[in-house]
C-alpha cells in the first residue's frame, strides 16, 4: 500500500496550492482529482466567467465609440468562437496546473477519493494511506426542489452551450446570477432576473445594491424581484416558467444560481468523525482540522468565504502549519478583509465593512460618498454611472470600508485593499495626491461626510 506523508483530495484551487507548498516543504504528497485540474475556477467558475464578461463588453464599446468618431457596421457576435476560445484556454491551463504539480513534485492520481477512516483512502480499488489528509472537494450548483428543474441549466453547463439562447432567466441574486445577467444581457440575449428578496446582492452595502439594481435596469435586465419560479414546462422550443404561480415567462434557457453546496458525495465522510455544520459544510477548527485527527479541510468545503483567493490561502496556511518551520508561513486568513468583486456590468468590488455592518457592530462612523458619470462616458449617451463609498472610523479615524460601482472596481479595490490591511486611516486618504483624470482619484478626493 502506497504511504505518503500528505494526501490532498481535490485538484482545484485550495488543493494544488496545498499539495504545492507542501512538497516545496518537503512533504510526500499525492493529489486526488476525478474531474479536470484547476477545479472550479479554471474549468466553470472564474475564468471562463470573466473571459465572457469581457466578451459582453465589445458591444457597449463599439456603441460608445461612435462617439469618439468610431464607425464600427454590421457587428455581430459569434458565440461559438467564444465558446470555443475559451474552451482551448482552459485546457491551457489544465496543462499548467498539471506541469505546476509535476514540477512541484507531487503525484497525481486520477479518480474518485473516497476515505476509509484511519489515514487510508480509496481511489479506483486502491488503497493509499497518508499522515495527514486534507480535504480541498469543492462544492457544487444547487437547484432547489422545483418541477420542471430537469429542464434548468447551471454555471456547470452555460460556457460550452452548443447555442448562444435568444432569451433567458437567470434565478438567483447573488454573485453568479447577477455576473450571468450581465454577461448574458451584454451578449444581446434577452435576460430576465428572478430573485426572491427586495434587492439583489445580499450581504453588499445597501447604496451599491440599490445602485447596482438601477444600473442592470437601465442595461435592458428584466428583473423581477419578490419572485419565485413555482414551476418550469417545456413548451415547444421555448420554457414556461411560472413565478409566484401566477406570471408567465417564456425563454430559451433557464438558469439557476441558487448558492452551491459542498461537494461531499460518496466521499466516504461515515467512515469518519467529520462533523457538519447547518449548510452542510465540513467543520474544523482555526487550524482547518475537522473532528477526525489528521484531517483537514479548506476551501468551499468549509464553507467560509467561497473565493479563489481565500481557497489558496488557506490552503498555504494549512501547508506551512503542517510541514513547515514555525512562523514561516503567510498566517492565518483575514477574513474580515478580504476584498471582492461582482462582475457585472459596472463591476462592483468592496472591502471591509459595509455601511449596515458598521451600524450593527455599535461602531461611530461617518459615510464619504461620490456617484457621478466618469469622464470616458461623457461624450456618450451612456446613463452609466460610478460609486464610490469610504466609511471611516470616527473614534480612531480608521478607514473600515470602501466600495464602489464602476468600470475595474477590482482593479480599484485591490490597492484600497492593501492599504486597509495595513491600517490606513481617512487622513492618509487625505495626504495621497491623486492621480488625475482617474475615478480612482475619487477616492482620495472626498472631503465632506454625508452622513
Ligand atoms: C461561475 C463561478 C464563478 C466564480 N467566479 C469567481 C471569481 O470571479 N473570483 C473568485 O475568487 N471566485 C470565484 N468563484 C468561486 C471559486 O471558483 C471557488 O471559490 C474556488 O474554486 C474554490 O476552490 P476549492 O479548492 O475549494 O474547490 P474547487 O476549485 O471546486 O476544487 C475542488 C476539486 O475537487 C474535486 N473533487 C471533489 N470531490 C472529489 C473526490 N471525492 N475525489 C476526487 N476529486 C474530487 C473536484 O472535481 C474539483 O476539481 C466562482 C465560482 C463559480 C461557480
Ligand atoms: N466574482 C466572484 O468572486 C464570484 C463569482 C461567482 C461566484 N462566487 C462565489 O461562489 C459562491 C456561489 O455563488 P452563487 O451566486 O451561486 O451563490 P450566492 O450565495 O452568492 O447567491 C445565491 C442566491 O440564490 C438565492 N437562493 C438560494 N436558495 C434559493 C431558492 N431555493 N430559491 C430561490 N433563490 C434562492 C439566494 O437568495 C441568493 O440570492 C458565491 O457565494 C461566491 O462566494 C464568487
Amino acid at each position: 500500500m502506497e504511504t505518503y506523508d500528505l494526501l490532498v483530495v481535490g485538484a482545484g484551487s485550495g488543493g494544488v496550492r496545498a499539495s504545492r507548498v507542501a512538497a516545496s516543504l518537503g512533504a510526500k504528497v499525492a493529489v486526488v482529482e476525478e474531474r479536470a485540474l484547476g477545479g472550479t475556477c479554471v474549468n466553470v467558475g472564474c475564468i471562463p466567467k470573466k473571459l465572457f464578461v469581457y466578451a459582453s463588453q465589445f458591444r457597449e464599446q463599439f456603441e460608445r465609440g461612435r462617439s469618439y468618431g468610431w464607425q464600427a457596421d454590421n457587428i455581430r457576435f459569434d458565440w461559438s468562437v467564444l465558446r470555443d476560445n475559451t474552451q482551448r484556454e482552459i485546457q491551457r491551463l489544465n496543462g499548467v496546473y498539471g506541469r505546476v504539480l509535476e514540477n512541484a513534485g507531487v503525484t497525481l492520481l486520477q479518480g474518485h477519493a473516497q476515505l476509509l477512516g484511519n489515514g487510508r483512502v480509496r481511489v479506483n480499488d486502491r488503497e493509499y494511506t497518508a499522515g495527514r489528509i486534507i480535504l480541498a472537494v469543492g462544492g457544487w450548483p444547487f437547484v432547489p426542489d422545483v418541477p420542471g428543474r430537469e429542464y434548468a441549466i447551471t454555471s456547470n453547463e452555460i460556457f460550452s452551450l452548443p447555442e448562444l439562447p435568444a432569451s433567458a432567466v437567470v434565478v438567483g441574486g447573488g454573485y453568479i446570477a447577477c455576473e450571468f445577467a450581465s454577461f448574458l444581457n451584454g451578449m444581446g440575449v434577452e435576460t430576465h432576473l428572478v430573485y426572491r428578496g427586495e434587492l439583489i446582492l445580499r450581504g453588499f452595502d445597501t447604496d451599491i445594491r440599490q445602485m447596482m439594481l438601477e444600473q442592470m435596469k437601465g442595461k435592458g435586465v428584466h428583473l423581477h424581484l419578490e419572485s419565485d419560479v413555482t414551476e418550469i414546462k417545456s413548451e415547444g422550443a421555448n420554457l414556461a416558467v411560472t413565478l409566484n404561480a401566477t406570471k408567465l415567462l417564456s425563454s430559451e434557457a433557464v438558469i439557476y444560481a441558487t448558492g452551491r453546496k459542498p461537494l461531499l458525495d460518496d466521499l466516504g465522510i461515515e467512515n469518519t468523525s467529520i462533523e457538519l455544520d447547518g449548510n452542510g459544510a465540513i467543520s474544523v477548527d482555526q487550524n482547518y482540522l475537522t473532528a477526525e485527527p489528521n484531517l483537514y479541510a479548506i476551501g468551499d468545503v468549509i464553507g467560509r468565504m467561497e473565493l479563489t483567493p481565500v481557497a489558496l490561502a488557506e490552503g498555504m496556511d494549512l501547508a506551512h502549519r503542517l510541514f513547515g518551520e514555525t512562523n514561516g508561513g503567510p498566517g492565518p486568513v483575514d477574513y474580515p478583509l478580504v476584498p471582492t468583486a461582482v462582475f457585472t456590468q459596472p463591476n462592483i468590488a468592496t472591502v471591509g465593512l459595509t455601511e449596515l455592518d458598521a451600524k450593527n457592530t455599535g461602531v461611530n462612523y461617518d459615510v464619504y460618498r461620490a456617484s457621478f458619470t466618469p469622464l470616458p462616458l461623457s461624450l456618450t449617451t451612456s446613463t452609466e454611472k460610478v460609486m464610490v463609498k469610504v466609511i471611516v472610523d470616527k473614534s480612531s479615524d480608521k478607514v473600515i470600508g470602501c466600495h464602489m460601482v464602476g468600470a475595474d472596481a477590482g482593479e480599484v479595490i485591490q490597492g484600497l485593499a492593501v492599504a486597509m490591511s495595513a491600517g490606513v486611516t481617512k487622513a492618509d486618504f487625505d495626504r495621497t495626491i491623486g492621480i488625475h483624470p482617474t475615478v480612482a482619484e475619487e477616492f482620495v478626493t472626498l472631503r465632506e461626510p454625508v452622513s
